[in-house]
């Protein structure tokens, strides 16, 4: 029992850190040593069972990422990026693979990351779910088949409390779009229409965002060309997903070289 990896889930009272940690309590492959909240947060000091509404589970939530990371062979991460850029150093120091959930990232974010992933093994990928990776996939095969003549907009929609914008999955779709096709995302990307903006132009990709109620996430590539169209959908509609590619994510980085690594690499797509 002891041999098993111990995970550290961070954001613990957040939508998915409280889902990261029942999926971890129930895996029979990986057991929960830590869980982390922001300094301040009214969870800190409770125990983590008692604080999501059950049982007591014996760990109690400390706003300590070093002592908690230090216990730790792997930490899931899906917090808000100033956080996962602090907890990136603190979990190459403790050697501990980081799985990085949270979107929203900047370039300096995206550098700081790369960075730690000299020291430690790091896993990042704006969606943890097989469906989108897949969907990934077949968005970078189908743009490579068709030409121009079909304009791709992806369109995402999520629930009202989500704070960025394009999603990290619309990107990463559109960066499949733009690869399919060739091309640099950041030339063709068309992330704000409104008011007079022209006809569309020719080979962009565009993206629209819905915030709404309690969308889980919802993501579709459309290819419209004149006289016809091809939608790729994805529905999400329980974050278990996301947390069951993230907990694999976890297992798999265990035995690999530093350096930065994608869902595509964890399931082999
Ligand atoms: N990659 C994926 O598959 C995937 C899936 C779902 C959500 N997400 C992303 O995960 C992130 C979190 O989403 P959410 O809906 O759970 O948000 P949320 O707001 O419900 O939770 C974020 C949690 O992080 C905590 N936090 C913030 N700063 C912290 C710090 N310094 N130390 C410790 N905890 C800190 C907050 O207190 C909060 O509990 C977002 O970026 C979201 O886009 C990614
Ligand atoms: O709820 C969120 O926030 C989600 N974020 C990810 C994104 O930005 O694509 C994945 C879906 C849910």
């Amino acid at each position: 029992m002891t041999d098993l990896p111990g995970i550290v889930v961070t954001g613990a009272s957040g939508r998915m850190g409280q889902m990261l940690i029942r999926t971890v309590l129930d895996s029979p492959r990986a057991r929960l040593v830590g869980v982390v909240e922001r300094a301040g947060h009214d969870w800190v000091g409770q125990d983590v069972g008692v604080a999501m509404g059950g049982a007591p589970v014996d760990l109690h939530v400390t706003d300590d990422a070093l002592e908690a990371f230090s216990r730790a062979q792997a930490v899931i991460d899906f917090t808000a990026p100033a956080a996962t850029v602090e907890f990136a150093g603190i979990a190459a120091q403790a050697r501990a693979v980081h799985v990085i959930g949270t979107t929203g990232l900047s370039e300096d974010d995206l550098a700081a990351i790369a960075a730690a992933a000299r020291h430690a093994v790091v896993v990042r990928a704006g969606n943890m779910s097989l469906g989108v990776n897949l969907l990934v996939q077949l968005t970078k095969k189908v743009a490579a088949a068709l030409d121009e003549d079909f304009d791709i907009e992806v369109i995402e929609a999520h629930h009202r409390h989500k704070v960025d914008a394009p999603s990290g999955t619309a990107l990463m779709l559109g960066q499949a779009a733009a690869d399919g096709r060739g091309v640099s995302l950041d030339a063709v990307s068309d992330r704000a229409r409104d008011g007079m903006t022209g006809a569309r132009k020719r080979g962009d990709i565009g993206f629209h965002a819905i915030r709404g109620g309690d969308i889980v996430g919802e993501h579709d590539v459309l290819f419209a060309a004149e006289g016809e169209r091809i939608v790729l959908r994805h529905v999400a509609t329980d974050r278990a997903v996301f947390a069951r590619g993230a907990l694999k994510a976890a297992l798999w980085g265990q035995d690999k070289k530093p350096g930065e690594y994608d869902m595509v690499d964890v399931l082999g797509l």
